[in-house]
């Protein structure tokens, strides 16, 4: 079986460009969105997404301020930092780059970020809201998946879905999302028993676990869709996901590949929710 191509770079300029007419159309009635990233530190591979997200607020007309701080930073000073731009009404949404350097609380950073500007939708309101099903923003990565899996006419209701994975960011919202959806949801980790052997039920596979092609051939099901959430820098340089892509490609119905898969969805998603911060702290309503 050859598998189709889930291609997420595609997908994301099209939503992109929506965005873009979107936010033309907000700034004549006076909403201007704004996204502030604050990174902390020098580390490259994030250095690489906060380009990657002020070249995409450049296209959608967002304006995109970055507050770059050296890895000395204190926790004071970033929290007295996120306080300002919670204060700042020309500012809609916040993003602080994870992981942050040794020495700063990225829980207690989070918590400060006021979850009507909380775009990632790490604050734990806003994960309690994901859970009841009522929200605003969605996290970015798994809200991707979730628009990458639909745009390619791929009905989640019924499915056996495993997720690999549980960190806060991407595998427990990503279980609730398809769950949400009327899949049948699987969530592994590093204790699960027989990784392969769930893997092989999975009629939706997510890997997001950062283990560079931890998922091989033989832990997808033929005519599997397979989304692989990984981005991993090897020492060579050359990125590659969580799956062994040609591998599991022989197997599987759909992938993504990376890059050009999953990353693009989730700055697109970045920007949705930029925009829709704009709306919602423009009526008053947070
Ligand atoms: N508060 C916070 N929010 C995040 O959303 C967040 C974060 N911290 N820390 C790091 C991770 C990772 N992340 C990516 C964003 C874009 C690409 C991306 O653009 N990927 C492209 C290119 C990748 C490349 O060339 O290196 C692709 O997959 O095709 C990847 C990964 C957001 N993250
Ligand atoms: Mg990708």
């Amino acid at each position: 079986m050859s598998a189709k191509i889930l291609d997420g770079k595609a997908v994301s300029q099209r939503i992109k460009t929506e965005l873009k007419a979107e936010v033309e159309k907000l700034k004549q009635t006076g909403i201007k969105p704004a996204l502030a990233v604050v990174i902390v530190g020098d580390d490259p591979a994030s250095k690489i997404y906060v380009r990657n997200k002020k070249l995409a607020c450049e296209f959608c007309g967002i304006k995109s301020l970055e507050f770059a701080l050296p890895a000395e930073t204190t926790q004071k000073e970033l929290l007295a930092l996120i306080e300002r731009l919670n204060n700042d009404n020309t500012i809609s949404g916040i993003l602080c780059q994870l992981p942050l350097p040794e020495g700063l609380d990225e829980e207690a950073v989070i918590n400060a970020i006021s979850p009507a500007k909380d775009v990632d939708a790490f604050h734990p309101s806003n994960v309690g809201k994901i859970m009841i099903g009522n929200f605003d923003f969605l996290p970015c990565t798994p809200a991707g998946v979730m628009e990458l899996i639909a745009e390619s006419g791929i009905d989640v209701s019924g499915k056996k879905c495993v997720v690999v994975g549980r960190s806060n960011i991407v595998g427990k919202p990503m279980s609730m999302l398809l769950l949400h959806k009327n899949g049948t949801v699987t969530i592994c980790h590093s204790r699960t028993k027989d990784l392969a052997k769930e893997c092989r039920e999975a009629d939706i596979l997510v890997a997001a676990v950062g283990v560079p092609e931890l998922i091989r051939g033989d832990c997808v099901k033929e005519g599997a869709v397979v989304i692989d959430v990984g981005m991993n820098r090897l020492e060579n340089k050359k990125l590659v996901g969580d799956v062994a892509f040609s591998e599991a490609a022989e197997k599987a119905a759909a992938i993504t590949p990376v890059p050009g898969g999953v990353g693009p969805m989730t700055i697109a998603m970045l920007m949705k929710n930029t925009v829709k911060a704009a709306v919602l702290n423009s009526t008053g309503k947070n």
